[in-house]
């Protein structure tokens, strides 16, 4: 089953109808499903609605996938484009946490639905269904030998309650950074989730994730079982599952020190206190560690996404209710899988020298809890130590085999991830790369020059292979293989994308972690105390790491020992009204 494609919704979904917020309820903590965040328009950046968009759709007639006569076969795309043929070369400066941090944060923002998980549009009797846009595996493929198509299901059609007459498509998670991996995007996800005792969230034995009867998963070994996290992906491959691990983790330990301090604090009052710093760290590690390597240090000052200093005045309020905090489609099904070409091919136990005790494939590990499991999770100081410690993909426009030819292998048919982002692209009506280009205040790239612009004389080379004309590029092909600005891992294209959707989920976020007290802040010292955290040093609480650099996403620091890092400073939250 395509984990991302999961939902047994129909093939097109209707959206809530207009409520009131209750103000009395929303001050002081989001809602589960990120509803009343905007005050005016309180659906916005809400669970089960349709994603938004910075420009319009481009459809072929009606809402069928753009696609032109002799577009090339997505596949094609990625075998030429994406293809590292048999090269694995590995970042000489961030680690595989930076890759698993933004998938982590994929799943916070964005869960695109599909109908027809089972759905084999490559079988005959089904290619009539409305829903099957297959892709075609051209004839001397050098992988898929025998077959000459890949599976491919449209992302489901917002209902007429929710569109604007377009096609669009739905995000089942709130847009909102607010831990909804962890946490849920809904009401119900979220109780499910809950100890109903001292504001914890529930965990199996020996601090695990708990189990899920109903999960995403293949038991490998009897013995072990899928998790129940905020997000049915959490199983999708250990990198993930252990970011999963990591929060929960840290918001039990969050409780039981609010619990302590404040002892006539209700299981609720802990829980959503608690809920609140660790969505605060997650949206200050995010800005603070993660995008500036991304997005680059010079763009995240242009574009004011930079994360005020710790001191007198830590606050910052740029709050806008007239702007849109939803996910955007090209954001999800194109700029954020940027982070593809990061994956890895193999994952590893790390002994506390960092020697490899053990290393697996990744093909192996897809849906699979074997390795997080192992020893009753004791071997997951190991993997702690092998996402901090060893190096991810180089950003470039190549994907590793074991997402390029054996995504799922165990479906039978294995996948290819660059195709499906090609192909997804296409599905949602993404409009051509120069049209990008041009939304970006870029130029449009144009075949008669000897390398269009903003490429290596290689990639435009290849590009101008694939696509008959320069307006038929896909997004994804077009900006992936863009040479990256300096100081970034973007080219032009994917980081304007970037920068818009960054400064929508900070500015239109109602709760933004830097908004002054108010109801619904932090005081003063809280504020600056959660600045003071690294993710470096929740890796540093929850595993056992002696020792760490001071950025978990970069290779290239020296480890200093975890003792050296501030703590949260929990006794701030004091609370002497009783
Ligand atoms: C570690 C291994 C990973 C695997 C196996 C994986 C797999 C997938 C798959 C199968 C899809 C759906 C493809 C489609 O049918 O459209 C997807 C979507 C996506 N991925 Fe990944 N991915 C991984 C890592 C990442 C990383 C590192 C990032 C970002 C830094 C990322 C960002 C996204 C985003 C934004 C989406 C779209 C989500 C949605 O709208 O539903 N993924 N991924
Ligand atoms: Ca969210």
């Amino acid at each position: 089953m395509m984990p991302n494609s999961p939902n047994q919704e129909p093939s097109s979904v209707e959206c809530p109808k207009r409520f009131t917020c209750n103000n009395d309820n929303t001050d002081r903590y989001r809602t589960a499903n990120g509803a009343c965040n905007n005050l005016i328009n309180p659906s916005l950046g809400m669970s089960f609605t349709p994603q938004g968009r910075f420009i319009p759709p481009m459809y072929s007639e009606g809402d069928a996938p753009r696609d032109h006569h002799h577009m090339p076969s997505a596949r094609l795309v990625s075998n030429k484009l994406f293809d590292a043929k048999n090269t694995t070369i590995f970042s000489t400066i961030h680690t595989v946490q930076f890759m698993a941090h933004g998938q982590f944060i994929a799943h916070d923002v964005a869960a695109t639905p599909g109908e027809g998980a089972d759905l084999d549009c490559c079988e005959p009797a089904n290619s009539l269904e409305k829903d099957c846009y297959v892709i075609p595996v051209p004839e001397d493929d050098p992988f898929f030998k025998s077959i000459t198509c890949l599976n491919f299901v449209r992302s489901s059609a917002a209902g007429k309650s929710c569109s604007t007459g377009q096609r669009e498509q739905m995000n089942d998670v709130t847009s909102f950074i607010d831990g909804s991996m962890v946490y849920g995007s809904t009401e119900e996800q979220m109780s499910k989730l809950r100890d109903t005792h001292g504001g914890l969230l529930n965990m199996s034995s020996n601090k695990m994730l708990p189990e899920n009867p109903n999960g995403e998963c293949r038991n490998i070994q009897p013995q072990h079982h899928c998790h129940l996290a905020g997000d049915f992906r959490v199983d999708e491959i250990p990198n993930l599952g252990m970011n999963h691990l990591l929060l929960v983790r840290q918001h039990n330990a969050i409780a039981r020190k609010l619990e302590e301090i404040n002892p006539h604090w209700s299981d609720e009052k802990v829980f959503q206190e608690t809920r609140k710093i660790i969505i605060a760290l997650v949206q200050h590690i995010t800005y603070n560690e993660y995008l500036p390597l991304m997005v680059g240090k010079k763009a995240m000052n242009r574009h004011r996404l930079r994360i005020r200093r710790r001191g007198r005045n830590p606050f910052k309020d740029l709050y806008d209710q007239e702007l849109d905090p939803r996910i955007r489609n090209s954001f999800a099904t194109a700029a954020l899988r940027i982070g593809h070409t990061l994956i890895v091919p193999s994952l590893a136990y790390l002994s506390s020298d960092y020697r490899t005790l053990h290393r697996e494939n990744l093909d192996d590990n897809f849906f699979s809890t074997h390795m997080i499991l192992k020893e009753d999770g004791s071997y997951t100081d190991k993997i702690a130590r092998w996402l901090t410690h060893e190096q991810c993909m180089k950003a470039d426009r190549f994907f590793q085999s074991e997402v390029r030819n054996k995504l799922f292998k165990m479906e039978g048919t294995s996948h290819d991830l660059a195709a499906r982002n090609i192909q997804r692209g296409r599905d949602h009506g993404l409009p051509d790369y120069n049209s990008w280009r041009q939304f970006c205040g870029l130029i449009p790239v144009k075949f008669c020059d000897d390398i269009i612009a903003d490429h290596d004389k290689e990639s435009s080379d290849k590009i101008k292979e694939l696509y008959r004309h320069a307006s038929h590029i896909d997004l994804y092909a077009g900006a992936v293989s863009e040479t990256p600005k300096p100081g970034s891992l973007l080219g032009p294209t994917f980081q304007c994308i970037f920068v818009r959707q960054f400064q929508a989920l900070k500015n239109g976020d109602r709760h933004w972690y830097e908004r002054p007290r108010g109801k619904a802040g932090f005081t003063r010292d809280q504020l600056n105390s959660i600045k003071s955290m690294k993710l470096s040093k929740l890796f540093c609480d929850n595993f056992n790491l002696p020792k760490i650099q001071p950025n978990a996403f970069l290779k290239s620091n020296k480890k200093i020992p975890c003792r050296n890092f501030p703590s949260l400073n929990l006794d701030l939250w004091k609370d002497m009204s009783q």
